[in-house]
């Protein structure tokens, strides 16, 4: 059995980003991670560009300026200006060569086709220089970088409407164990239905993980060996539910010993989430979860999640953490570090009540967990406590 902090750095150092890239349209590559430097195929902005409706103008030491022409947003129109003369411009206009600065048109008194200054202008005043954001063939984005809303709207500013990302891995899920029962069928004594594949899918669907493939397997050695070889050859990531402890009919890890899988580690000083295993066969991760199903989502959130950032290129990723005021009092038994379902509101942390593995009542209801490490006994009320944001 290992401490947490020993099982996510072992994930943090076995798990690195697939080497493929795949080309996706700018609006889709939301979430993914730039495989490649983008260079900026034009200046941004691509003219000298008015910041005001107001007048352009070349400046002289007078206050008065003769206007002479307009120019509007989207206008080629390119007046020529002598000293002391002005045109009256727009917000987003190209600013004539000729001009050296632009006043807001609040700044100015208006006579026939004239203006008076109100406030004194400096040069290059109220203008976006040409390529002031990006210039033409430099870095527009740099490798790795994150694709958000904003680098979306950056990029197709550039006009880029194309990129390469890293490639999204694929995932297989596979769920074990003689008593499940699909939702929708009728439920037999002694059988459950079956939730966590439908629990994973839609923390990975959310989380723009798409390429999923799902199978069922029951509690039989030979079928538990075939599926899980056959996937983990065919995934990027494996992610297996239930079948991991060390009941008779548990045959997860034994098939995982005979395909066979690197084991990296086996069982985590945790709760929830004490049998979770993880290993490696090729470039394929697998993490065998516990199939109690708040194990499952504790342990997705805690190593799965962060694993398949990293392999998404986004190797900085780590699960993010603050310190809370704990609205709670919590006694530990056992020597175990717990992850607790708990609400984070206003800066406060309430632990909630049902913290049982198999409980996904309590976790539906949760939107943190409070992370009490192995040493720590109790949490008081009023007392600073860890608390993780899930991705949710
Ligand atoms: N003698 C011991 N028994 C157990 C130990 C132990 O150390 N010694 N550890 C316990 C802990 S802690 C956990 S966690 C579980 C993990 O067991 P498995 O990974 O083998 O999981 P299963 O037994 O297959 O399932 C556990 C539980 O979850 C339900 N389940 C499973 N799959 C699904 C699914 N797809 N959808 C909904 N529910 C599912 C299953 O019916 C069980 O109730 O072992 C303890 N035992
Ligand atoms: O490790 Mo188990 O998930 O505590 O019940």
């Amino acid at each position: 059995m290992i401490p947490v902090i020993e099982a996510v750095k072992i994930i943090d150092k076995q798990v690195a980003p697939l080497e493929e890239s795949e080309q996706k349209s700018v609006l889709d590559s939301r979430g993914q991670i730039l495989f490649e430097d983008v260079f900026a195929p034009i200046n941004m902005p691509p003219f000298r560009q008015s910041a005001m409706d107001g007048y352009a103008l070349s400046l002289h030491d007078d206050t008065f300026y003769k206007v002479i022409d307009e120019v509007q947003a989207g206008d080629g129109h390119h007046p020529i200006l002598k000293t002391g003369e002005a045109v009256r411009i727009f917000t987003g206009a190209p600013v004539p060569d000729t001009a050296n600065a632009v006043i807001m048109q609040e700044k100015v008194t208006v006579a026939n086709n004239k203006i008076i200054l109100r406030q004194t202008v400096s040069t290059g005043e109220n203008i976006r220089p040409m390529g002031e954001q990006v210039k033409k063939d430099n870095i527009a984005l740099t490798k790795g970088t994150k694709i958000t809303a904003a680098a979306v709207g950056y990029l197709t500013s550039l006009g880029i409407t194309k990129i390469n990302v890293y490639k999204k891995p694929s995932i297989g899920v596979i769920v074990t164990g003689n008593e499940l029962v699909a939702a929708g069928s009728p439920l037999t004594y002694g059988r459950i239905f079956e939730s966590n594949s439908e629990m994973l899918l839609s923390a990975l669907r959310g989380l723009g993980y798409t390429d999923v493939t799902v199978q069922l397997v029951r509690d039989d050695y030979a079928e538990t060996f075939s599926v899980l070889e056959k996937a983990i050859d065919q995934h990027d990531l494996v992610l297996i539910t239930g079948g991991i402890s060390v009941g008779d009919y548990d045959y997860v890890g034994k098939a995982l010993q005979e395909i066979p899988v690197e084991q990296l580690f086996y069982k985590v000083n945790q709760k929830p989430g004490k049998p979770l295993f993880f290993g490696k066969k090729k470039n394929t991760n697998v993490f065998a979860l516990p199939g109690n199903p708040a194990a499952v989502l504790s342990c997705f959130y805690i190593y799965v999640y962060p694993a398949l950032q990293r392999l998404s290129g986004d190797i900085g990723y780590k699960i993010p953490r603050i310190k809370a005021k704990s609205k709670s009092d919590f006694t530990k038994k056992g020597n175990r570090a717990q992850f607790l379902k708990a609400e984070l509101k206003d800066g406060e942390v309430t632990i909630l009540e049902g913290q049982s593995s198999a409980m996904l009542q309590t976790f539906a209801l949760a939107n943190a967990m409070v992370y009490i490490p192995e040493e720590k006994d109790e949490v008081l009320i009023g007392e600073l406590v860890e608390v993780i944001l899930m991705p949710i």
